[in-house]
């Protein structure tokens, strides 16, 4: 089976031209609880790195400390509940979210993975939120075409177990290609399953593959945190208005270059502060 492969002449133009912060979007980042703030403040930090506008880590008031301390440009919004996230999205431009990287799998965060979805915004699901909707059927039927769910090989499996087991689990890319497809068409939403070889594929099919193999190996990239940076990054696309299937497959491409710019010694932290240089090379 031959596949679109990504590749840089693929990419859309990522460069900001003009217009002012809101021109290019708002992205809420949700977050879980004390100790475990980490990983959304990765995919935050990605966000802005990426360009969107403005960045806001919707925080568990438990967890405001912890998470004031180590935000500047990335702002901070306390949510203690649904209510209080039904309450922010009244401000439309707030037009991406970003759910999943250390939310937690407590009731707040399965209340605001359906707000999130209830919104219709744009949205990467990742992480938590994943294994949220693998366990909530009427989470998973609130899924929309303005979704990308970004499951490694273990939340694919909670999410799709009967395509999963058809797959296996080191399965040939074509087979990986057509279990994508498979859940994309299922959930109605962009499906970006992670991997040495990532496979994006959309609901109406069309699909695209990117394998982090020969000159664009990275195995540095298997380090925690590194999916949540990607999260981010699609995150922070998506607010810029790429739409979602472009937002993951360039989301894709950004980060096996920042991991292959970075080498030997990469942690998820570095990802996002790489990706100016990543972007500069792009734009020449
Ligand atoms: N710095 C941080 O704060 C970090 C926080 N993280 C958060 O930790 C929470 C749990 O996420 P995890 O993914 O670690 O745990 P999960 O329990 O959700 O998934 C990991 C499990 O899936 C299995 N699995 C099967 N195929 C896999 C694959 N290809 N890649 C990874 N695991 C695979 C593993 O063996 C393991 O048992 C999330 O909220 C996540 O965002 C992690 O992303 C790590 C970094
Ligand atoms: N050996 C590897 N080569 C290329 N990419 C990899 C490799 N290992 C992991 N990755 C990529 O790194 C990211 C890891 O994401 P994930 O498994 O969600 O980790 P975490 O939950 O710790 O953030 C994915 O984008 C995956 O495709």
């Amino acid at each position: 089976m031959t596949m679109p492969t990504i590749t840089r002449e693929d990419l859309p133009d990522l460069g900001k031209r003009s217009g002012h912060k809101f021109d290019h979007g708002h992205v809420l980042v949700l977050s879980g609880g004390p100790g475990r703030t980490g990983a959304a403040r990765l995919a935050a930090r990605a966000a802005l790195r990426v360009g969107a506008g403005l960045v806001t880590l919707g925080v568990s008031p438990s967890a405001q400390l912890e998470v004031s301390m180590q935000v500047t440009a990335v702002m901070l919004h306390r949510l203690k509940d649904a209510g209080d996230l039904i309450a922010l999205l009244e401000d439309k431009r707030l037009n991406a979210l970003c759910a999943g990287p250390g939310l937690g799998l407590d009731h707040r965060a399965a209340d605001l993975v359906r707000t999130v979805l209830d919104s219709g915004r744009a949205c990467v699901l990742d992480a938590d939120a994943l294994t949220l909707i693998a366990r909530d059927p009427a989470l998973r039927e609130r899924l929309h075409d303005s979704c990308v769910l970004t499951p490694h090989g273990g939340e694919f499996a909670r999410l799709f177990p009967d395509i999963a087991a058809a797959c296996g689990d080191d399965p040939a890319i074509g087979t990986k290609v057509t279990a994508t497809r498979d859940a994309a068409a299922r959930v109605g939403a962009v499906v970006l399953f992670k991997g040495v070889d990532t496979v994006i594929a959309s609901p109406d099919g069309d699909c695209a593959v990117h394998s982090a193999r020969g000159d664009r190996s990275a195995p540095w990239l298997a380090t925690a945190g590194a999916g949540d940076v990607l999260a981010g990054i699609i995150g922070g696309l998506l607010a810029r208005g790429f739409k979602p299937s472009d937002a993951a497959r360039a989301a894709t491409w950004l980060h096996v270059s920042c991991a292959i710019n970075f080498g030997p010694g990469l942690i998820a932290e570095d990802l996002p502060d790489v990706l100016p240089a990543v972007l500069r090379d792009l734009a020449s």
